[in-house]
């Protein structure tokens, strides 16, 4: 019998997939016979409270049912804990970028077989200042696209709303460009940048594939700075997100690294999976490996 404790945001996401959390606890405890809790979190930074106190407390499995922002908690929590278990991400936030590119199920008792399973994938995580972070860091047009959006409206439209607020912003902020300094080793870019990302899975802001030779678990992170350039390099850029077809463009830069010392210009936050994070400059750096979830058999990652 494993202790599994639950962790899940209420808000996260349309707040439908949390309807699951009762067939998901009936299925574990009746079906495998596994001792479960589920909490659900209070509001911003509980999740990072919950994920350390299970971890001291010895549970087995902690699942974390949210979307990236409270994956990102609880990953914040569990790497600050001595003692560790393995990590299962129950996807049900807007976007999801990490657990849509682990392919989880959501139906309750596909999700409950996959954590009787237990297979497992050890995967990188990387290190923004001193925060953890599990799938993304980003700064400029993005990233201030998806702070405006209310969590009213996402729980309404979804990832449309996303796009919405998008399609409002992206003529005002095309010519809003930072003078970005990205320090690798010796060597020094200095960028005018509409907006860079460094990413650990392919999957970034709901676009699959983004970043086509990211891989979990690799020990390097893949750096796409985007620069400033004509309208049409824009749009044709976006275009090809859109329909899954990255491809080699002028504007486009795309690194991979392990470790990177990024500085603004201007006064400028960094965003960390989806969340805002502190202000520039900060060392981010990947710790390979260094944490264990619970994936489904047979994709590959
Ligand atoms: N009870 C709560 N009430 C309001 N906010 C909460 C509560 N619990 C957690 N939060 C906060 O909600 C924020 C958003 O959560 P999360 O990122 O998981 O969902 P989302 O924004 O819908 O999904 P995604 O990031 O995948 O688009 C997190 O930063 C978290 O701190």
């Amino acid at each position: 019998m494993k202790k599994i404790k639950i962790i899940y945001n209420p808000k996260a996401g349309r707040q439908m997939v949390q309807k699951n959390i009762p067939r998901l606890v009936e299925v574990l405890v009746k079906q495998y016979h596994e001792e479960v809790d589920s909490v659900a979190t209070q509001g911003p930074g509980h999740a990072e409270e919950l994920a350390y106190q299970s971890c001291q407390e010895g549970w087995d499995l902690i699942v974390a049912v949210g979307g990236d922002g409270t994956v990102n908690e609880v990953v914040n929590g569990m790497m600050s804990c001595e003692k560790q278990c393995p990590l299962a991400i129950y996807p049900a936030g807007t976007v999801n970028d990490f657990g849509s590119h682990l392919q989880i199920s959501k139906k309750p008792e596909d999700f409950a077989r996959m954590i009787v399973a237990g297979h497992r994938l050890n995967v990188d995580v990387g290190k923004a200042g001193e925060r953890y972070f599990i799938n993304v860091i980003a700064g400029g047009l993005l990233p201030n696209v998806a702070h405006n959006v209310s969590t009213e409206a996402k729980t309404v439209f979804g990832k449309l709303a996303y796009y919405m607020e998008g399609i409002k912003e992206f003529p005002k902020q095309l010519f809003e460009t930072l003078d970005i300094q990205f320090q690798i080793g010796e060597e020094i870019y200095e960028k005018e940048v509409l907006f860079f990302f460094m990413t650990n899975s392919p999957n970034v802001g709901g676009f699959k594939h983004v970043a086509h030779n990211a891989r979990l678990n690799d020990g390097k992170f893949d750096l796409l700075i985007v620069e400033r350039g004509q309208v049409l390099d824009v749009t044709k850029l976006f275009f090809n997100a859109i329909t899954g077809r990255p491809k080699e463009q002028p504007i486009l830069k795309y690194i991979q690294v392990e470790k990177i010392r990024i500085h603004s210009k201007e006064p400028l936050h960094i965003d960390i999976d989806g969340e805002e994070g502190e202000l520039l400059p900060m060392t981010f750096k990947v710790n390979k490996e260094a944490l264990t979830i619970l994936v489904p058999e047979g994709v590959h990652y």
